[in-house]
């Protein structure tokens, strides 16, 4: 039977556990709180992330990597961006110690500030080669309050090595829950991480009042500028067209579930954004991501308005009103 330890237990590590738990897959889930492995372990609740579910019996929470980590089959990363190189580190260690090679798989959607690296090429940076046979990402529209709720839900999983990808999508597929393959890894995860960029604009602008033509308009035009920085970085154009692409952008873009959408709604209704995060509690990758996306167009010719907007907006205290009058208002254009 497989083992998984997903590494985090925030409101994504929590749900993905859930369903491979429900699964009859071995799942010890860590979390760095002994707070909140005690909250799943006797309550079988997450509740500040994921309030009122109740999770699945067999979910263990452990809250030493090693003990979770051991005789581990597969290694599943989801904390945030900014706590992988972290994690990673500490996964490393338990390895060595270990001395196991496991399939490593992410389900985090960001770059990282200043470097602008992938999760995966950070992931390379701090885990030994010889620990895991191969690297995948589980991407694609799926929140974790509706994945908890047992709504039906289709993702991606990337990778290049199939047996790998097959393994993590028998652990996971349910008549609730489809999993697909595909091979290009780096496009599906740029797609999960691009997308909050366009999400907070589309909050930002249904706060503000604006329509569905308005939201179309944005996610359409968001998407050619995900697809122009997938292929500058080596992703496949057809990749932004699948459940990573266009389907999360829809599901971020659109839905009130997701944490990128409210901060952006929030904003649009005035707040600011050191309001907004402080109140969500939660991970916003977006806010890091427009400053990394911006930062690299800079030095690789490309033409990204909406992102250059969102920038201006989040780091450069400008109005959201004159950043969609700019746009608006650019020299006229073919539609490529
Ligand atoms: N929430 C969702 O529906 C989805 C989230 N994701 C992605 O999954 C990643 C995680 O997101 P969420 O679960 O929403 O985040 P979250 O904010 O709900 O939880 C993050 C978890 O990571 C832990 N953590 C933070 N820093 C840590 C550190 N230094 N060491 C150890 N643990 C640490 C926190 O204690 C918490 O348990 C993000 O990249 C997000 O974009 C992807 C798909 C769906
Ligand atoms: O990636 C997600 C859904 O697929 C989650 O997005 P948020 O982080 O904006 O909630």
């Amino acid at each position: 039977m497989t083992k998984v330890a997903v590494l985090g237990a925030g409101s994504w590590g929590t749900a993905l556990a859930n369903t491979m738990a429900k699964n009859n897959v071995v799942v010890n889930i860590w979390s760095h709180r002994v707070d909140q492995v005690d909250e799943i372990n006797q309550r079988h609740q997450n509740d500040h992330y994921l309030p009122g579910a109740t999770l699945s019996e067999k979910l263990l929470a452990v809250a030493d990597m090693q003990v979770a980590v051991a005789d581990a089959d597969v290694v599943l990363m989801v904390v945030p961006t900014k706590a992988i190189r972290s994690v990673g580190s500490q996964l490393a260690e338990v390895l060595q110690n270990l001395d196991q090679q496991v399939i490593l798989a992410h389900a985090t959607k960001g770059l990282e500030q200043g470097t602008h690296l992938r999760i995966s090429q950070m992931i390379e940076e701090v885990v030994p080669s010889e620990n895991y046979s191969s690297l995948a990402v589980i991407s694609g529209p799926s929140h974790a309050e509706d994945v908890i709720k047992g709504d039906l839900t289709a993702v991606s999983i990337g990778g290049t090595d199939e047996a790998a990808t097959a393994v993590l999508q028998k652990t996971l597929a349910s008549e609730n829950f489809r999993p697909y393959t595909n091979h290009d890894l780096l496009g599906s995860e740029l797609g999960g991480a691009l997308k909050n960029i366009i999400a907070l604009g589309s909050g930002m602008l249904v706060g503000l009042g604006y329509g569905v033509n308005a939201q179309a308009a944005l996610l359409t035009r968001g998407l050619v500028e995900m697809r122009s920085v997938g292929q500058k970085m080596g992703a496949k154009p057809e990749t932004f067209l699948g459940l990573a692409g266009i389907g999360d952008l829809i599901v971020t873009g659109m839905s009130p579930n997701s944490r990128n959408y409210r901060a952006g709604f929030a904003m649009g209704h005035g707040q600011s954004l050191n309001q907004v995060q402080e109140e969500m509690g939660m991970v916003i990758e977006g806010v890091n991501t427009v400053k990394a996306v911006y930062e690299y167009q800079q030095t690789h010719q490309l033409d990204l308005p909406i992102t250059t907007a969102l920038y201006q907006v989040l780091y450069e205290e400008a109005q959201i009103e004159d950043q969609i009058k700019l746009l608006m208002t650019r020299p006229l254009k073919a539609e490529d």
